[in-house]
């Protein structure tokens, strides 16, 4: 049986009351937006399995035309549920990390996508040893998958969020690290960010999937927030089913600040590789909603996260999980 969909607004103004002290050299090129911090560190590490917990194939690359099509899923995504955050996100650093190494080996680049919210806290463990030491750092490629529509040193960015806390720490090249430009309206900022994706495409950094002509990334590492929303992608928003542009841009969000651009779902569904983390009790009702395998004429947007061809984990922890029969924690 399915829980009813989470109520439409979680959403209180947020209290600015403890603003951060201004970065600074931030310019608002995608190209130059990030100083590395230390020098390169380029060991690799031996190969790794491909992720703890694996109930099913590692990745899904005979899925029929009529599933790849589908706006919701038919079959229950593979999830693991930790005991808690800390032992989700060395979990996280390792699945990553593997990736890395991966896709570093198979094509000299690897390609991922952040979000905002508690993620970027939950990638710390890859701040530390071994995968510091050990990931090509000089190989990756940094994008956000929904960007706040502010200055670059705004609380709100979530280029912020994720430098401070992250990309400030280690040494991914300046010139990797795609920012939006933040002199730009939501509407110019979605359409550079477009523009400067098929850029990329041209020099081969972003790969297309041979399918759709989409931007295939090699992994995209979401958060979900308590409505069951993914980017800014919303409940009930028209945006859920833009199905022409790569990039977008939301005026109304639920969730302040209403200003944003995000990726559509046809780009977020050609990823290769999909991690869903979603930590904490508030979520509980939104996953339990998400995974469950009941077609319905209105899914939540974490329920809309169907890779044509790619793989999809859940990592949740246990309050997250709280309200699923299969909880067996790790
Ligand atoms: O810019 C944003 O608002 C985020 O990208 C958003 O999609 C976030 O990932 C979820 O709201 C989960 O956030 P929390 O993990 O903080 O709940």
């Amino acid at each position: 049986m399915e829980s009813a969909a989470p109520p439409r607004s979680f959403y209180a103004p947020l209290a600015h009351s403890h603003r951060l002290p201004f970065l600074t050299n931030l310019p608002s090129s995608p190209a130059k937006t990030h100083r590395p911090l230390q020098p390169l560190i380029a060991r690799k590490i031996p190969s790794l399995s491909p992720i703890v917990a694996s109930p099913t194939e590692p990745l899904r690359s005979h899925r029929t035309a009529a599933m790849a099509e589908a706006s919701i899923r038919s079959e229950k995504p593979k999830h693991i549920v930790f005991k808690g955050e800390e032992e989700l996100s060395k979990s996280l650093a390792k699945y990553t990390a593997d990736l890395s190494e991966k896709f570093v080996r198979e094509r000299g680049a690897f390609t991922v996508v952040l979000s905002g919210g508690s993620l970027i806290k939950s990638l710390r463990k890859l701040l530390e040893a071994p995968f510091v030491d050990s990931i090509e750092w000089a190989r990756w490629h940094v994008f956000w998958v929904d960007e706040r529509v502010v200055k670059k040193d705004h609380p709100d960015s979530n280029y912020k969020l994720a430098f401070d806390g992250f990309l400030s720490k280690v040494p991914i090249p300046p010139g990797h690290v795609y920012a939006i430009n933040d002199a730009l309206s939501p509407e110019g900022a979605a359409n550079d960010y477009e523009a400067c994706l098929r850029q990329l495409v041209k020099t081969e950094v972003l790969e297309l999937s041979k399918d759709n002509g989409l931007p295939k990334f090699d992994l995209m590492l979401l958060g979900m927030g308590p409505d069951g929303h993914v980017a800014s992608l919303f409940p009930r928003h028209p945006l859920v089913k833009e199905n022409q542009r790569w990039v977008t841009f939301i005026e109304d969000s639920p969730k302040p600040p209403p200003q944003r651009i995000t990726f559509t779902f046809p780009v977020i569904n050609s990823s290769s590789y999909i991690a869903q983390v979603v930590c904490g009790s508030n979520k509980a009702a939104a996953v339990h909603n998400a995974l469950g395998t009941e077609k319905t004429s209105d899914p939540l947007p974490a329920a809309m996260v169907t890779p044509r061809d790619g793989e999809l984990t859940w990592f949740l922890d246990e309050a997250a999980a709280s309200l699923l029969q299969d909880k067996a924690s790790l």
